[in-house]
């Protein structure tokens, strides 16, 4: 549904290499047609300018842009102006007009697109019915709290029934709660309606909750991508790995660990939980045939799309010698704060 090939953005204005500052330097990233593709990167990694590359609002240096297989630096400018019209784009801080109704809000896209005003009001009320807000169609923004607000932004942005979906931070300005339930709107926004979405955040919670597929991006490039329980269970670079514990809080950090070696006076092993449950038989088949004997000190097992991801820390009491052939034999599963 939309790749990039080889794409670079520099800025003239920076101070980088040669002047300029290569806020995406060289990605590709192919988005399948009805994924959820998140792009997860710190503040100022690049994450918002690969999303303004997608939709043109920003013009690549160098590369390629495709959207439905058409190249959008090829084409005219009125080409172009379907495929922006067929993407639409939430944002953070809603950016709704403030003297239009809830309504009018919806509308106004349509009207842009060339609609009369009464197919502009049907549409408009068809949508706002499918996010949950048909009573309040003739509010002010003002009025609406700020999960309502989004969910008009995001009304706004299925009017002109578009095949993509643009969020920028969508939730980042919002509670728990009603991060929860725009979540849960989007998720029927890409099941019920087919649309395919990219969504850029710096909550890897976001990404283990909606996302079939991930891209890490530092210092301008992706560093990492792929399927959302593949890159948590086996992140490679350290930008993901810090991503992936933040979103999992699986194990004892440095204080933690400390104070779990006060508390146990045995062996303490980490291991990880996947969804292969060949590994659990493994660990208690080991402990079993060493007569080693474990108290489970920390853990954090959640689900990754439907599938048991994390890690248990366990303390380890028996001989010390088949402490260690236990040990030694978990090899591939990772120890952690083994003393
Ligand atoms: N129009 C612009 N002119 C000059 N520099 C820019 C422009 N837009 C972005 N940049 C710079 O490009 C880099 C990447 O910015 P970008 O906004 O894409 O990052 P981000 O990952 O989305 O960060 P944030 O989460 O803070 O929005 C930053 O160093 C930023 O200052």
């Amino acid at each position: 549904m939309i790749e990039l090939r080889d794409v670079t953005k520099t800025f003239p204005q920076g101070k980088g290499e040669g002047g300029g500052l290569r806020a995406v330097d060289h990605v590709s990233l192919h988005v399948p047609r009805g994924s959820v593709y998140g792009i997860v990167g710190h503040s100022g990694a690049g994450k918002s300018t690969l999303l303004r590359l997608i939709n043109h609002l920003e013009e690549p240096t160098s590369g390629s842009v495709l959207v439905g297989g058409a190249d959008l630096g090829a084409l005219g400018e009125r080409g172009r102006r379907q495929v922006r019209q067929s993407i639409g784009m939430v944002f953070q801080q809603f950016n709704l007009f403030r003297s239009r109704t809830v309504l009018g809000n919806v509308a106004y896209p349509l009207k842009v697109a060339g609609a009369s005003r009464a197919e502009a009001r049907e549409r408009a009320a068809e949508v706002l019915r499918f996010v949950g807000l048909d009573g309040h169609a003739r509010r002010y923004p003002e009025q609406l709290s700020g999960g309502q607000r989004q969910r008009v932004g995001i009304a706004r942005a299925l009017a002109t029934s578009p095949g993509v979906l643009l969020c920028d931070e969508a939730t980042s300005a919002l509670d728990p709660q009603t991060t929860h339930e725009v979540l849960a709107l989007l998720e029927r926004v890409n099941r019920e309606l087919g649309i395919t979405i990219v969504l850029i955040t710096h909550e890897m919670d976001v990404v283990r909750s909606l996302c079939d597929r991930v891209a890490v991006m530092a210092d301008g490039k992706v560093v990492e991508s792929g399927g959302v329980y593949e890159v948590f269970s086996r992140p490679q670079h350290p930008t993901t790995e810090a991503f992936v514990r933040s979103a999992l809080h699986d194990r004892p950090d440095g204080p933690a660990l400390e104070r779990l070696r006060a508390r146990h006076g045995g062996r303490l092993v980490t291991v990880p939980v996947t969804g292969d449950a060949a590994g659990g038989h493994e660990l208690s088949r080991l402990l079993r045939e060493h007569a080693v004997d474990f108290t489970v000190a920390h853990a954090g097992v959640g689900e990754v799309q439907n599938r048991p991801l994390g890690s248990v820390t366990l303390e380890l009491r028996g001989a010390e010698a088949d402490i260690d052939a236990v040990v030694a034999r978990l090899g591939g599963l990772e120890k952690a704060g083994a003393r």
